[in-house]
């Protein structure tokens, strides 16, 4: 697992580390200009003509100790006081001084022109208000300049908290993070600016975060392992869960298959299909193994029948927003007592009848909304969403108290108590229709098989991502559908496997 913490949580991090473990400010700088000197060594990038532009705060500090050690490489080297001199800290200073001791000079505007590399130490994670002024005139005129541009740390003007850019920011080739990638850079359009981001280790202790319930998590390939249901020998269908998907309207027959086919390749024991009756025929040929109940009108005694029989159940993919669809999520959300995931058009649905989120009867819900659905549902604008998706998933997880899945190219995962979770996984072969239907299967499959919805919904959209990421190396970015994803699943499960 990894931390995604903001600019507030590094800075607790490395105060704890300063104070607890006895290792001075200084010393961190140190660590982390020689960590970002050797990334530029390794990738034997030009030293004949280098210019670092350094801020006030401590990020400058890293820029100035970055110069001298670059000087000392061989480098030709200038360093840019970009900020206010009297403004500096301490370790800045006193960084300043020691690359003067070196024999670098240190110029006070930056000049536009051709560099062999161009170092931003302007801000880092202590960016707290939008670039405005001078500072945004130089950041512009960085962006115009020529070289291989690299980003001490995170590139200037980029929100550690939410990836925003407020006027402008840095557009790094490179990013040099310390200790850990912060959360801003791996969130749009941080991420953009960011170009590639490396990771150093500069011996920061995070574990001050474990107790930071706000402090963001991503899982790696390495958390799979332990967290993936086991399969015994002595085991029986019985033991995997059975999943009831109630999914489908006239002509949306493909949302139940690829919900159901996706729960059935994550492992799940017996899948269920609800839907209307003209979706039977076609279910029963692309999926036989599933069970296909069908309907013609509103049935609540065989609804509640069946909501009796599962151990987790799935509703909302291609469900219709008609009266029929309304009452069966209606009956759905009022009575379930096993976990539910509800998805899509069951997200619609409940939007505009916001007054079943007060009846839930209790917190086993998980959500999986993307952006629109999400904005229908808090009532606002995406671009809102888009800008601040922590704060306003946290709110409403902490007000709804269930599971919600907030789909993005970064998917964030909260629930009340819980560390967020921000998806690393995936690409934009994803971005077609019926990816989010095979994501409600491969939750429900988790969950199925004994998961619980947090911990299904994490190692769900994680999962998924991987699959996106399998499925795209076979049929590449264009070509990838919404079966081959849930398809890949299976390649991806059966790799852990090995
Ligand atoms: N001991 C530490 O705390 C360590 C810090 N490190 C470096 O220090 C950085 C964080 O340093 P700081 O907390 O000093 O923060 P920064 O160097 O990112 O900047 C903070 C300064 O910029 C000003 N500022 C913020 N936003 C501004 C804006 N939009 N316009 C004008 N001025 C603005 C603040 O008032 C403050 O003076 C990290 O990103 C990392 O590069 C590393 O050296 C590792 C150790
Ligand atoms: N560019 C992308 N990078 C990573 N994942 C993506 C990208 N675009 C889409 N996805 C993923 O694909 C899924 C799309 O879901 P959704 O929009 O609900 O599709 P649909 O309703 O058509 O099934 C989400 O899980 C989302 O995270
Ligand atoms: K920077």
């Amino acid at each position: 697992m990894l931390f995604l913490p903001d600019g507030r949580q590094m800075k607790a991090a490395d105060s704890y580390t300063i104070r607890e473990k006895k290792i001075p400010s200084l010393i961190l700088m140190e660590r982390a200009a020689r960590t970002f000197v050797e990334t530029v060594m390794e990738r034997k990038l030009d030293l004949s003509n280098v210019c670092v532009v350094c801020g006030s705060g401590n990020n400058g500090g890293d820029g100035f100790a970055i110069a001298r050690l670059l000087l000392e490489k061989g480098g030709c080297v200038t360093a840019v006081m970009a900020g206010n001199p009297d403004h500096c800290t301490e370790e800045t200073l006193r960084q300043m001084e020691l690359f003067r001791e070196a024999g670098g000079t240190v110029g006070n505007s930056f000049e536009e022109g051709e560099y062999s590399i161009l170092i931003d130490a302007v801000f880092g994670a202590g960016l707290s208000r939008r670039v405005e002024g001078d500072y945004l005139a130089c950041i512009e005129a960085m962006n115009r300049s020529g070289g291989v541009k690299l980003a001490v740390d995170v590139p200037s003007g980029v929100s550690t908290t939410t990836g925003e850019v407020a006027t402008s920011a840095f557009r790094a080739d490179l990013t040099v993070s310390f200790q850990c990638a912060k959360l801003g850079c791996v969130l749009y359009p941080g991420r953009d600016y960011a170009g590639e981001v490396t990771v150093t280790d500069i011996g920061v202790d995070t574990s001050v975060l474990e107790g930071d319930r706000e402090a963001a998590y991503a899982l790696e390939e390495k958390d799979i392992k332990t967290m993936l249901p086991k399969r015994r020998p002595n085991s029986h269908k019985g033991d995997y869960g059975k999943a009831l998907i109630i999914a489908g309207s006239r002509g949306m027959a493909g949302a139940a298959y690829l919900a159901a086919l996706a729960a059935y390749r994550t492992g799940a024991g017996l899948v269920q299909i609800y839907t209307p009756e003209e979706n039977r025929t076609i279910l029963q040929t692309l999926l036989p193994e599933a069970i296909i109940r069908c309907y013609d009108f509103f049935d609540e005694k065989e609804l509640l029948r069946l909501l009796n029989w599962a151990d987790v159940v799935n509703i909302g993919s291609g469900l219709g927003t008609s009266d029929k669809s309304r009452r069966i999520l209606q009956t759905t959300l009022e009575n379930v007592q096993v976990p539910c995931v509800v998805d899509a058009d069951g997200l619609n649905l409940l939007a505009e009848h916001s007054r079943y989120l007060s009846r839930l009867p209790h917190d086993q819900f998980v959500f999986t909304p993307h952006m629109k659905e999400m904005s229908r549902i808090v009532k606002k604008p995406v671009e809102e969403l888009q800008r601040n998706r922590m704060e306003i998933l946290t709110q409403f997880t902490g007000e709804a108290r269930i599971t919600c899945v907030l789909k993005d190219a970064r998917t964030c995962i909260c629930r009340q108590g819980e560390h967020p979770y921000v998806n690393l996984s995936g690409n934009a072969a994803m971005a077609k229709a019926g990816s989010g239907d095979v994501l409600a299967g491969v939750i429900t499959g988790l969950i199925a098989q004994g998961m619980t919805c947090f911990d299904g919904a994490v190692l769900g959209v994680y999962l998924h991502g991987l699959a996106g990421e399998a499925a795209r190396e076979e049929k590449g970015i264009y070509s990838v559908l919404a079966r081959d994803l849930a398809d890949a699943v299976g390649t991806v499960l059966k790799r852990l496997e090995e």
